[in-house]
């Protein structure tokens, strides 16, 4: 099947200073990533991370490479990180099969030709969220299930910020050369993710904000801590951070959203805290 994909270029802080809310989320926001019996792809210059989702329901589908790779096959020079969002599906990498339940993942590694994924009904199809980074090395394909994820509890609801931040791909759960995800829930009665909020020059990152109910919304924070601008985000959307941006949102309810990084270094508390009240 032939992927849709679009390409983001990297800007500067200076610039986009200067953008107006529709600038602002043609450069940042991903819409419709999940689409049934499509690929959509993103690919961003911030460390050529793409973005993507794909939904088999009438038919298996075939991760394909794209354009922007000039390669022969999309996992040539790359690695690859899913996380199934929907109900029960499968990934068969090079004629092996991984069976994706709800919020498990799969980690692929770097030249492996034939990714296809398939539903196992098409009333309840699985829903595939994708980031794939570039990728000196080949690490084994590695299967993350819920009970393999490294959790930590976060926040407080007297802050609003109670949340439980799971570590699916990291290097201590599995190889990987520059790819990080993971997925952080919000308690009921908190709203801010990533409050306190930071930024890491080394690692760009991409969240992708799910389980927003019906008609409600989350307000995505970037910017640099001093110059902030805010995206109004709906349910399965994703938002590109640059490196130099802080990535904080506040729900008008309870959200699940999946984060995902590339760059320098694969140190997950690399960060340069913001202190709340010196926010802009
Ligand atoms: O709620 C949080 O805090 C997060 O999920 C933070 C992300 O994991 C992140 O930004 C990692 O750099
Ligand atoms: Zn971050």
């Amino acid at each position: 099947m032939k992927s849709k994909y679009q390409v983001r270029y990297a800007a500067s802080p200076q610039d986009v200073k200067t953008y107006d809310t529709t600038r602002l989320r043609d450069e940042f926001l991903i819409q419709d990533l999940l689409e049934p019996d499509a690929v959509n792809l993103v690919y961003s210059h911030y460390d050529r991370f793409i973005a993507g989702g794909i939904v088999p329901v009438q038919s298996s589908i075939k991760l394909d490479t794209i354009d922007p790779l000039k390669a022969d096959y999309f996992l040539e020079r790359r690695e690859l990180g899913i996380i199934n969002i929907g109900a029960t599906g499968t990934v068969t990498v090079d004629g092996s099969s991984f069976v994706l339940e709800h919020k498990e993942a799969l980690y692929i590694g770097k030249g492996n030709r034939d990714i296809i994924f398939s539903s196992k009904s098409s009333s309840t199809p699985a829903q595939f969220y994708l980031n794939s980074t570039p990728a000196h090395k080949t690490y084994p394909n590695k299967k993350i299930g819920t009970n393999d994820v490294e959790v930590i509890e976060l926040g407080a609801p007297e802050t609003a910020n109670a949340r439980t931040l799971r570590k699916y791909i990291v290097n201590s759960v599995v190889d990987v050369c520059q790819l990080q995800m993971g997925m952080t829930t919000l308690k009921s009665g908190s709203s801010w993710n990533t409050m306190p909020a930071h930024v890491h020059d080394r690692r760009m990152e991409v969240y992708f904000y799910f389980e927003v109910p019906e008609d409600q919304a989350v307000c995505h924070f970037m910017g640099q801590p001093q110059e902030t601008r805010h995206i109004w985000i709906n349910n399965k959307q994703a938002v590109i951070s640059p490196p130099w941006s802080i990535h904080s949102g506040s729900g008008t309810s309870s959200y699940t959203f999946i984060w995902g990084m590339a760059g320098e270094n694969l140190d997950y508390g690399d960060m340069d805290h913001c202190k709340i009240n010196e926010l802009k």
